[in-house]
């Protein structure tokens, strides 16, 4: 039987501990990739990145998934990401523009909806492990209404290729979506990551 992927979960997580995990997942000599979620809960955190002494270059960055939209619409996670980190040497490549099978992950940050999706794997999406391509577009069915957008995502396969995920998310509505994935009692998107095996998983929550 394969082995159980190893789950940390920090309760009242503040910005400055993600951003410490990012920065010390940056800290290593010669090229790194890391991928980041959109949505509204890591720009605080994106905020205090900004504001580190952390060498980027050399550094793959780029989002696990985005909305189909140009890069100055509101909703695109590109543009706002790129307006947050403008004052650093940071590029953010868009996902359309990575190499298809893409790198292995150095570190992988993903947020969770709601409804349990990962990155822009809804549960409509029915996200396999051993899905192909790696890197997928699809329409939500149905589509959130905070983001009514057509999606680029990395497949289940491409977040799971990764040295460590984090997690970062808030809010008791998504804890108990979170919680029945853990134990198995949905089969959410985020259900179906956890129990692959796979690199450890940091989950990183707050109330608020
Ligand atoms: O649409 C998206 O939603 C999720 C969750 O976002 P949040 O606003 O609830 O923080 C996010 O992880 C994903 O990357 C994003 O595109």
């Amino acid at each position: 039987m394969s082995e159980a992927r190893a789950i940390d979960i920090i309760e009242n997580a503040t910005s400055a501990m993600v951003a410490d995990a990012v920065q010390a997942a940056l800290h290593k000599q010669g090229r790194r990739a890391i991928a980041v979620p959109g949505g509204s809960t890591p720009f605080p955190i994106f905020a205090e990145l900004a504001k580190r002494p952390i060498q980027w270059d050399d550094v793959l960055l780029i989002l696990g998934d985005d909305r189909l939209v140009p890069a100055d619409h509101q909703a695109s996670n590109h543009g706002r990401l790129a307006n947050t980190l403008e004052a650093t040497e940071a590029v953010v490549t868009p996902l359309q523009e990575l190499d298809n099978p893409p790198p292995r992950f150095d570190l992988m940050w993903i947020g969770m909806g709601a409804d349990g999706h990962i990155a822009s794997l809804f549960p409509s999406s029915d996200p396999r492990p051993d899905g192909d391509p790696a890197i997928v577009t699809l329409t939500p069915d149905p589509l959130p209404p905070e983001a009514p957008f057509d999606r680029i995502s990395l497949n289940l396969a491409a977040i799971n290729n990764s040295d460590a995920i984090i997690l970062v998310g808030k809010g008791k509505e998504k804890r108990a979506i979170f919680d029945a994935a853990m134990a198995n009692e949905n089969d959410l998107p985020i259900a179906r990551l956890l129990r692959i095996p796979g690199p450890p998983v940091t989950v990183y929550w707050s109330e608020s």
